[in-house]
């Protein structure tokens, strides 16, 4: 069982020495910088405190519904100033799985899409095909002549070049998406099941929504349930955290993952052999979660703000 984190919140000489450790702070953002387009107060200046110190920071988020370039508009509307350079999303990281990994034949090159444009725009960046996703055809109910279609593998409907479905957060899920999803995974297709995410939940507007592990939670069910789950390639999956580490050369003892979530954010930074992990308590985990669990950072503060207080010399 691991030991119970150390909680720095008011600590100002323990926040001091925490930050002293690390050079590199890998960021969460739903649930740690912000919830929705809920900036949590404190953020900007803490981020600004940290680069004051020289310290280099990552944005990791597992949110595959907007591109590294969303992501860099979204700071910036936020008052957050980040170059796109320091984002890394899963979209990306499931991007470069496929093109860089994965490699499918050229006649399975393309990718069926459930989740919104994040991940077109990332798929995009790599010069991978896509169908589905944001496409208006498929946010519709299904016909009769669908089942019809589908199930005669009539190419107008279940395209024979298909060899990936990948599945993110879809705003926009539907039957017929469900439907074409299975049918390319078990039919000749046999396209391979990736996830970008699977987080079971979005800390948004202060509260939990349905996450992107949701929707890929009803294919699992039609294909067999347990064992038969996509390859994740959003945290805590280690593919990614090579990515990153690969990108930004640091030593990893001497970089800090801060997140809101254990199975995600604090798994990925001890799996990824980080010096440290550091916990807040804005998102999706409780204070029980972060003391009890069977998962449990370095460190925790209430919110990230706390950290300001290391400001005092
Ligand atoms: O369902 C989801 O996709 C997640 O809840 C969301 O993406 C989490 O984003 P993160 O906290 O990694 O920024
Ligand atoms: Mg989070």
């Amino acid at each position: 069982m691991s030991s119970v984190p150390q909680y720095l919140t008011g600590d100002k000489q323990g926040i001091k020495a925490f930050l002293d450790k690390f050079d590199v702070f890998l960021f969460d953002c739903d649930g740690v910088l912000w919830s929705g387009d809920h900036v949590f107060p404190g953020t900007v200046e803490t981020l600004s405190l940290l680069r004051s110190r020289h310290k280099q920071i990552v944005f990791v988020t597992n949110n595959s519904t907007k591109s590294r370039a969303d992501y860099k508009k979204k700071l910036d509307s936020l008052g957050i100033p980040a170059s796109v350079e320091e984002i890394f999303g899963s979209s990306y990281s499931a991007a470069v799985y496929i093109s860089r990994i994965l490699q499918p034949p050229p006649h399975k090159r393309k990718v069926f899409v459930l989740g919104e444009s994040g991940i077109e725009a990332e798929l995009d960046s790599e010069g991978i095909p896509h169908l589905g996703g944001s496409d208006p055809a498929y946010r519709r109910d299904i016909t009769p002549a669908d089942y019809q279609a589908i199930a005669a593998r009539d190419a107008s409907m279940v395209d024979p070049e298909v060899g990936t479905v990948l599945v993110g957060l879809d705003h926009h899920v539907n039957y017929l998406k469900l439907a074409l999803a299975y049918h390319y995974i078990t039919g000749p297709n046999q396209a391979t099941f990736l996830a970008t995410n699977t987080d079971s939940t979005l800390p948004s507007a202060g509260a939990l929504f349905p996450g992107a592990g949701s929707i890929s939670a009803p294919l699992i069910m039609m294909l067999g349930g347990p064992g038969r789950e996509p390859l994740s390639l959003g945290k805590p999956s280690q593919a990614m955290m090579d990515a990153i580490e690969g990108k930004f050369r640091f030593d990893r003892k001497r970089a800090c993952m801060v997140g809101d979530r254990m199975n995600t954010d604090i798994t990925f930074g001890i799996e990824g052999g980080l010096g440290g992990t550091l916990a807040v308590l804005t998102g999706v985990a409780s204070r029980r979660d972060v003391v009890e669990g069977e998962v449990r950072p370095m460190a925790f503060v209430d919110r990230l703000s706390d950290l300001l207080a290391g400001e005092v010399e």
